[in-house]
């Protein structure tokens, strides 16, 4: 199989982007303007990166932002009350904290003390509780979300299909296999692990695989069956002395062996992380609906 499908995020994520556009103008006639509130503790590069590209878009659709930039320094109950006051803050509807904070702060504790109804990464337990028992009035996590409506726009079958997942982080894995899993989707899910044993032979029992780790191209051709798709989760910066900054971007899977087996495949970048914003966007959108609702 060579005749693969390259899965276009930036062309999704257009789209998504643009229907919350149109409904943002449509709330916002009825006087509600969405208000989200990105959180940003310390100096991580690639963190500053997502955090401003969060902001950015929220001014381009008209959604109202606030980027708050606190220094590495910050004790964690400084963060409590800054996520406190935006949790009474009527113009803020959606609040989040980039992850990973630095190591001294309690990331879970952090979690907890968002108000879950403007919880739009979808990571306070009363969220997981939601997705899992299928309300959708929770907030599902943007990547995993942004997944799903990838394999719908390249018009994957999931139903009855054999999915792996590859990680088991709260983030990604286990919230992709209850959407895997979730009546309408109706797929027959695998969770691997570090730990899995033979994660090859797991790998290569997928129709869909996901790939969700943090190890750059650990994903191999021999991994993969004849026809899967194969939707590629990581972004890992990895040294190159021949790129401009000195890094370059590549995700979990080795495309270059993977993608002429495959069906069809998410290339990096421009597969799933342009999707984790837009979903970003969307839950926004539906935080500040049901807020004011
Ligand atoms: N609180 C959260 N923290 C983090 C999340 C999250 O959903 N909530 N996800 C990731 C980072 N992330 C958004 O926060 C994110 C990652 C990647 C992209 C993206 O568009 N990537 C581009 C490449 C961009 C680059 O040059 O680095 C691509 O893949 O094409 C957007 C958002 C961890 N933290």
């Amino acid at each position: 199989m060579s005749d693969f499908k390259i899965i276009d995020g930036k062309a999704v994520a257009a789209s998504v982007l643009d229907e919350v556009r149109a409904e943002t103008a449509e709330l916002k006639a009825r006087g509600v303007t969405p208000g989200l509130a990105v959180v940003l503790v310390g100096e991580d590069p690639a963190s500053k990166v997502y955090v401003g590209a969060k902001d950015r878009t929220c001014r381009d659709l008209g959604l109202y932002s606030r980027k708050i930039t606190l220094p590495t320094e910050t004790t964690q109950e400084e963060l409590l009350a800054v996520v406190r006051e935006l949790n009474a803050d009527p113009l803020i509807h959606g609040i989040l904290v980039q992850s990973p904070p630095p190591k001294h702060i309690n990331e879970e504790e952090i979690i907890r003390a968002i108000d879950p109804r403007k919880d739009v990464d979808g990571f306070h337990p009363q969220n997981v509780a939601k997705l899992a028992l299928e309300d959708p009035s929770g907030f599902v996590p943007c990547t995993p979300a942004g997944s799903m409506r990838l394999l719908a726009s390249a018009g994957v079958q999931t139903s009855g299909a054999e999915a792996v997942v590859i990680g088991r982080s709260m983030i990604v894995g286990k919230p992709m296999a209850l959407l895997l899993m979730a009546k309408g989707s109706d797929a027959t899910v695998t969770v691997a692990h570090s730990r899995s044993k033979d994660l090859p032979a797991i790998c290569r029992r997928a129709d869909i695989v996901i790939a969700a780790v943090g190890r750059p191209e650990m994903v191999k051709a021999d991994w993969v069956k004849p026809g899967a798709v194969v939707i590629d989760v990581g972004i890992n910066r990895v040294e190159d002395a021949t790129a401009k900054n000195g890094y370059r971007l590549t995700g979990d899977v080795a495309y270059d062996e993977v993608a002429p087996k495959c069906a069809a495949i998410t290339p990096v970048p421009g597969g799933v992380g342009p999707m984790t914003i837009a979903m970003l966007m969307k839950n926004t959108l539906q935080a500040a609906r049901q807020l004011t609702a």
